[in-house]
């Protein structure tokens, strides 16, 4: 009986200590991250012609959870409003969407370090007469629905008419019907739409403040301590510099994220 039971409890401590070990991050499927992202912000994140996810945001996260030891990462798209309260109740394990990291979306998850930082752009028809925010008086401008675009709007183009959309695609076939002037979104998806559709990107507002990051679970900082380890990692190897030049070509490069090297030239 006293061989039987020890045996029987170190088999039960052994399973305890395995459960830990296969799943530190809290993953809901072990050994797999389920990725919320977007399917229409190119060229952070989007489907290609193909379905499949990819993008400046895509294929960092990527690399980064290969350095964290997970190669089976599954991007799922949301629209952008439901995004975080999806990571929040656990159904992704972390949210992949150029989503700036903000004190408000704090109380909601947690974020890794920042991983890019740039601008909120104005973007409409050559013609519609918007060179600066004065001129959106009397305007019809698109939103997204819980973005940075819509706060910042809300707030500062208070002469303007909002009129928000679930996601991008919506907004731009919005503007190309002329049922809106403009779409607020940000710089590098003004642009690709822009020369998509010929558009023009019309204000560029800085966004610095609320660099992108990783959204996560609250509480989970084995994951967020992971994945930070692992983006220095990716910053200082010119990774993210080589991901950068691949989906942002032309674009100022922001030097906070470049290797250490190279900074403050
Ligand atoms: N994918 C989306 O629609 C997200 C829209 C918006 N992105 C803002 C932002 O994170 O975009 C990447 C960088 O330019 C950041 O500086 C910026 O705050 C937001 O977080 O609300």
């Amino acid at each position: 009986a006293l061989v039987l039971s020890a045996c029987a409890s170190g088999a039960a401590g052994s399973s305890e200590t395995s459960d830990a070990d296969e799943n530190p991050y809290g993953l809901i499927t072990p050994g797999q991250i389920r990725v919320a992202s977007l399917g229409d912000a190119k060229p952070y994140t989007f489907t290609d012609e193909s379905g499949e996810f990819t993008g400046f945001d895509v294929e960092l996260f990527t690399d980064v959870a290969g350095r964290v030891g997970i190669d089976d990462v599954v991007f799922t798209g949301q629209d952008f409003s439901g995004l975080l309260a999806a990571v929040a109740n656990g159904q992704f394990d972390v949210g992949v969407a150029a989503i700036g990291i903000t004190d408000e979306r704090k109380q909601t998850v947690d974020f890794s370090e920042g991983y890019l930082a740039g601008y909120l752009t104005v973007m409409g028809h050559p013609d519609a007469g918007i060179d600066d925010e004065d001129d959106l008086a009397g305007k019809r401008l698109g939103v997204v629905q819980g973005t940075l675009q819509e706060a910042y709007a809300v707030k500062n183009f208070t002469e303007t008419e909002l009129v928000r959309f679930p996601d991008n695609n919506a907004a731009i076939s919005a503007v190309n019907s002329g049922s809106i002037d403009a779409h607020f979104l940000d710089y590098e998806a003004a642009k690709a739409y822009a020369e998509q559709y010929g558009l023009v990107n019309a204000i560029d507002i800085p966004s610095f403040d609320a660099p992108a990051g990783f959204a996560i679970a609250k509480g989970n900082t084995e994951f967020q301590a992971a994945l930070n380890e692992a983006l220095a990692a990716a910053m200082e190897d010119g990774t993210w510099k080589e991901l950068y030049e691949k989906w942002f070509p032309g674009s100022p490069m922001p030097e906070q994220y470049l290797p250490s090297s190279e900074q403050g030239e």
